[in-house]
């Protein structure tokens, strides 16, 4: 079934002039982009720095509207949706970013703000936080400290039960292993693979790094300044790239894939 359509997805962000003539400059930071994922499949997307990979999953969050094109979640338009609506359907789609300081409260310890997203629900569900520790491989009692107190993967592992307590049925990652040694991003990639397996997860895994996301996706795109160049099965566009960029990037992971 499909989780998420992406359809002719546009955003423009208008620059600070740099005349007091004319109209201001506008940069089209997404054109014309469309994906789709499905039930228990990820879909990579890489490119370089300033690619539109963000901008992308804001769109995917409901974060920001689309200047053109729609995001369906499950059918529904999302930047269609009335707030109430949209708040309703929060919970099945959860982000994890690359810093999971910027998340976690420091002054919380870590079993509260795992909770928050249920807060935000209008539940409180200790049974659900603890299983949440358990299913990304950290213990129910960890929930008593606080964050300076994990390294960086544990952090990430936290940010993770703090996305699935919802019980999501789509997971955007945002560069979420990008700041870990090469030993942790693979324990982190394994943990939301075995994830998915388990929930049955459509995961949208952005980084800019190719060797990372050919590990984990099924299915792949491919930006440049806004650009979707390739789209498709993962295994076809690593194989036979057909765009110089592609290539360049492969050649750039070498011996990593
Ligand atoms: N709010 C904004 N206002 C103006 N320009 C923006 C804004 N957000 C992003 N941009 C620009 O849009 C382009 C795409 O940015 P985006 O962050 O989506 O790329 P990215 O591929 O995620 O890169 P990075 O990994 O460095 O964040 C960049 O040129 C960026 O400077």
């Amino acid at each position: 079934m499909t989780l998420l359509q992406a359809q002719g997805l546009t955003r423009r962000y208008k620059l600070p002039r740099t005349t007091v003539f004319g109209a201001a400059p506008v940069l089209t930071a997404v054109a014309d982009v469309s994906f789709d994922i499905t039930a228990g499949q990820t879909l990579g997307v890489v490119g370089e720095s300033g690619s539109g990979k963000s901008t992308l999953a804001k769109m995917a969050m409901a974060f920001e509207a689309p200047d053109a094109g729609q995001i369906l979640f499950e059918g529904q338009d999302i930047h269609a949706l009335g707030s109430t609506d949209l708040r309703r359907l929060r919970p099945d789609f959860q982000m994890i970013f690359q810093d999971p300081f910027s998340s976690l409260d420091p002054r919380r310890k870590v079993g509260w703000s795992i909770a928050e997203p249920l807060r935000a629900m209008g539940q409180t569900a200790p049974d659900r936080v603890a299983e949440a520790f358990e299913q990304v491989g950290l213990h129910p009692a960890d929930g008593d400290k606080y964050p300076h107190e994990f390294s960086g993967g544990q952090r990430q592992r936290i940010a993770i039960a703090r996305a699935i307590i919802t019980r999501p049925k789509l997971l955007i990652a945002d560069e979420a292993v990008s700041a870990l040694d090469v030993s942790v991003q693979a324990q982190i990639l394994n943990l939301l693979m075995d994830l998915q397996d388990t929930l049955g997860l459509g995961i949208l895994f952005i980084s800019h790094d190719l060797a990372v996301v050919a590990s984990i996706c099924d299915t792949l795109l491919v930006m440049q300044h806004g650009q979707a160049l390739e789209y498709g099965a993962a295994s076809d566009i690593l194989n036979n790239p057909t765009h110089a960029y592609t290539r360049s990037l492969l050649t750039a992971a070498g011996d990593m894939l």
